[in-house]
């Protein structure tokens, strides 16, 4: 009899990886990281090893993967897709259990020669089987239950480094460097040897995956649209997940736009064509066919060679461009392929080799605010530290205040943390079921956690950023680089190194520290000679003297590049009237709109901005002031005026000038709130629309009229 209690937990597991099954191969949406879905999967099946009586004919541990979506047509693979057994240790002994394994089943005595495997990554995307019919691809299914998949050969297409037809050119846009281009020894000897034509049918199976770059790219684009207020988007937890959710997307024209590369490793139903003896061949053909292979693939005999290219792999993960969860260890013959055969849903003579996980589970402490040396502001998730992607993370960036928003991550939640290659680690999701009760809201600060100064929010951006430029801590080693470079105060000899340097060391906290240095504090710094020491004061005494929009231009302003500082400078002629502009007045000198008007009136309102530039003045910065420029008329300012046909004089391009000096904005199309349209010979649709809107009609003498400040009819 088998306890209750172990029968409770059997049925528990079972209903448990259904669900998440369902979550993850169907709806492209897993609630748990893998390796706590992993850990699920081993206990039942040692349950059910332990107490055959337990198995079920449908769990989990059966199957394989999850169900076809009914959205899509239903493909029967000719040939199942299977899974492949996992060597959940991940030490060196996973390879060499495997090797016994194999050798046990096959009947070896110990000094029979060594097995000859193909070692491979263990890419982490999508399986695709790809049909192809006399060379041309007919038909691209995913793995579904393994017996039946689905159809989304439109999506596929899509995907560059899948060849449409074979056998008439190399497939069309090799990966670059390195990883996935097929490789050229193999080709070539393939191409002299006989009979490598693709056989009339053709099934080849192999990943689709996002590369991490393209990855980072798509969430970035992502968030940049959630913040822009567009509904129904999101991030991705993953590359696996953005793959899976590309390639299993109803709208082809969406599934283009997701950048997806494609590794070929296998093969289904193959008629005709040459013979092949081992995996190797095989690999090899399909290369020379026009698909991608990975580089990475090698031949390796014996266990201790499995055991080298696992620790190599391990050792390359993190720069590899893409996810891998591990490797995968092949016998190379076919003969001895057939020989060893299948269990349930797993073919004996392959293995995977897993690495530690790149997600795992931990806990929120706090969520901090980090400031960067631009002065925005990152909040970052401190957490309980938890061994992910092999090593220890105790951090984790949250982008931004909307982020954290749409994943809704407080402290004390139980979080997946996701760490692959050199990105930095990532809080992708938060387990809301076991979320503690009265965890509070997040939200950002209203002023910088470093410096106090207030920490704003431009409208349409999604990063707070500290507004307290010139005296912020965070932002010194920046702000002091944009003011000595070359367009601002031209201070000759201040590089990245040496600001470093003079930061680190505590020299130099705010700008003026630069000109109170003197001789005997520079070279007290090391490395610093006399003579570079007496170089480095000469410019700063240079500098000194300087213009309005340089010093402007200098003090790093958000917005404010250096034709805008001249802009600010001629129209107001002196600093103060700058620093005590209201943001209408700011709005008054061309080309300034409303969020650059409000960054220089933010910048100018924090005190200790203010107080850092009075230093500078103090320590004998200047430059000649001027009155503000006396302001052209602007008769037309608010107006908004449509050009239609061709005037008697003026060119469509003089008269917009003429009209934007005058203050009007000039646009294309004519609507409610068009004040006048400028009509000349052969008008068109505009002047039929501004008659049936009653707005009015001018001619070229109508405008200059207008222009002038006289009623213009
Ligand atoms: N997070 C969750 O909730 C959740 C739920 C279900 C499954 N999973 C994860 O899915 C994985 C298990 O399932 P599976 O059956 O899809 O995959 P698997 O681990 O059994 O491996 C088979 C798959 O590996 C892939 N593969 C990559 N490189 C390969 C190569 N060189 N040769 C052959 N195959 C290669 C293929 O897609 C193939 O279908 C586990 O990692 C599990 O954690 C996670
Ligand atoms: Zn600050």
């Amino acid at each position: 009899m088998i306890p209750a209690k172990l029968r409770e937990r059997a049925d528990a597991l079972r209903e448990l990886l259904h669900h998440h099954a369902h979550q993850y191969y169907v709806l492209d949406a897993p609630e748990l990281p893998d390796a706590e879905y992993d850990k699920l999967f081993a206990e039942l099946q040692s349950l059910e090893e332990q107490h055959p009586e337990l198995a079920t004919p449908d769990s989990p541990t059966r199957r394989v993967g999850g169900k076809a979506l009914d959205a899509f047509a239903k493909v029967r693979h000719k040939v199942p897709m299977l899974s492949i057994r996992t060597e959940t240790d991940i030490e060196a002994s996973g390879a060499r259990n495997f090797d016994a394994r194999v050798r046990r089943e096959l009947g070896l005595k110990e000094d029979d020669p060594p097995i000859e495997y193909v070692a491979e990554l263990k890419f982490d995307g999508l399986a695709i089987n790809l049909r192809y019919e006399d060379g041309v691809l007919v038909q691209a299914a995913t793995r579904g239950d393994g017996e039946i998949g689905e159809d989304v050969t439109q999506n596929i297409r899509t995907v560059g480094q899948i060849p449409l037809r074979l056998g008439e050119r190399p497939h069309p846009n090799p990966p670059s460097e390195g990883e996935g281009a097929t490789p050229k020894h193999s080709l070539s000897r393939l191409r002299e040897r006989a009979g490598v034509r693709v056989p009339p049918i053709l099934e080849v199976r192999g990943e689709v995956y996002m590369r991490r770059d393209d990855f980072e790219r798509l969430n970035e684009l992502q968030r940049e649209k959630i913040a822009r207020g567009a509904k129904n988007e999101k991030t991705f937890v993953n590359p696996r997940n953005a793959a899976a959710g590309a390639v299993r997307q109803l709208d082809p024209a969406i599934a283009r736009q997701r950048p997806l590369s494609f590794y070929a490793y296998g093969w289904g139903e193959i008629e005709g064509g040459p013979a092949f003896e081992t995996h190797h061949q095989l690999l090899q053909a399909l290369a020379a066919w026009g698909f991608p292979v990975s580089q990475r693939t090698v031949l390796a005999r014996g266990a201790e060679e499995l055991v080298a290219y696992h620790q190599a792999v391990g050792r390359e993960r993190d720069s590899l461009p893409f996810d891998i969860d591990g490797v995968v260890y092949k016998v190379n013959s076919l003969a001895l392929q057939k020989q060893l055969g299948f269990v349930t849903r797993e073919p004996r003579w392959a293995v995977a080799h897993k690495f530690p996980a790149q997600e795992q589970l931990t806990t929120v402490e706090s969520i901090d605010v980090y400031v960067g040396r631009t002065g925005k502001l990152t909040p970052v998730a401190r957490l309980v530290p938890v061994f992910v992607g092999g090593v220890t993370v105790t951090n984790a960036t949250l982008h931004n205040e909307d982020e954290v928003h749409r994943k809704d991550v407080r402290v004390g939640d139980t979080v997946i943390v996701r760490r692959a290659g050199d990105v930095i680690p990532e809080v992708v999701a938060v387990v809301p079921d076991r979320r503690v009760p009265g965890a509070q809201e997040f939200h950002m600060p209203a002023t910088c956690p470093v410096c106090g100064s207030a920490a704003v929010r431009e409208e349409g951006e999604a990063d707070h950023r500290c507004t307290g430029g010139l005296f912020c801590g965070a932002q010194r080693k920046h702000a002091i680089l944009h003011f000595a470079q070359r367009r601002a105060m031209d201070i000759e000899g201040l590089g990245e190194k040496l600001v470093d340097q003079m930061v680190d060391a505590g020299v130099i906290r705010v700008l003026p520290d630069l000109y109170r240095l003197g001789l005997q504090g520079l070279v007290a710094l090391e490395r610093m000679g006399d003579k570079s020491a007496q170089n480095l004061l000469a410019a700063l005494e240079k500098s000194k003297s300087t213009t309005l929009p340089r010093f402007l231009y200098g003090l790093g302003i958000r917005h404010v590049g250096e034709s805008t500082a001249r802009d600010l400078a001629r129209h107001f002629g002196q600093l103060d009237r700058i620093m005590d502009a209201s943001v209408e007045q700011l709005l008054e000198v061309a080309d300034v709109g409303p969020v650059v008007a409000e960054s220089i009136h933010a910048f100018f309102e924090q005190p200790h901005n203010r107080e850092v530039i009075e230093q500078l003045r103090a320590c004998g910065l200047h430059w000649e002031e001027g009155e503000p420029a006396v302001q052209a008329p602007r008769p037309l300012a608010s107006k908004t005026v449509v050009l239609t046909g061709t005037l008697p004089a003026l060119s469509r391009d003089e008269a917009k000038e003429l009209l934007e000096a005058a203050g009007a904005k000039v646009a294309g199309s004519v609507s409610k709130k068009t004040d006048y349209v400028v009509a000349g010979a052969e008008a068109g649709s505009k002047l039929d629309k501004a008659r049936e809107l009653g707005v009015p009609v001018l001619d070229e003498d109508g405008l200059r009229r207008l222009l002038s400040g006289a009623s213009p009819t």
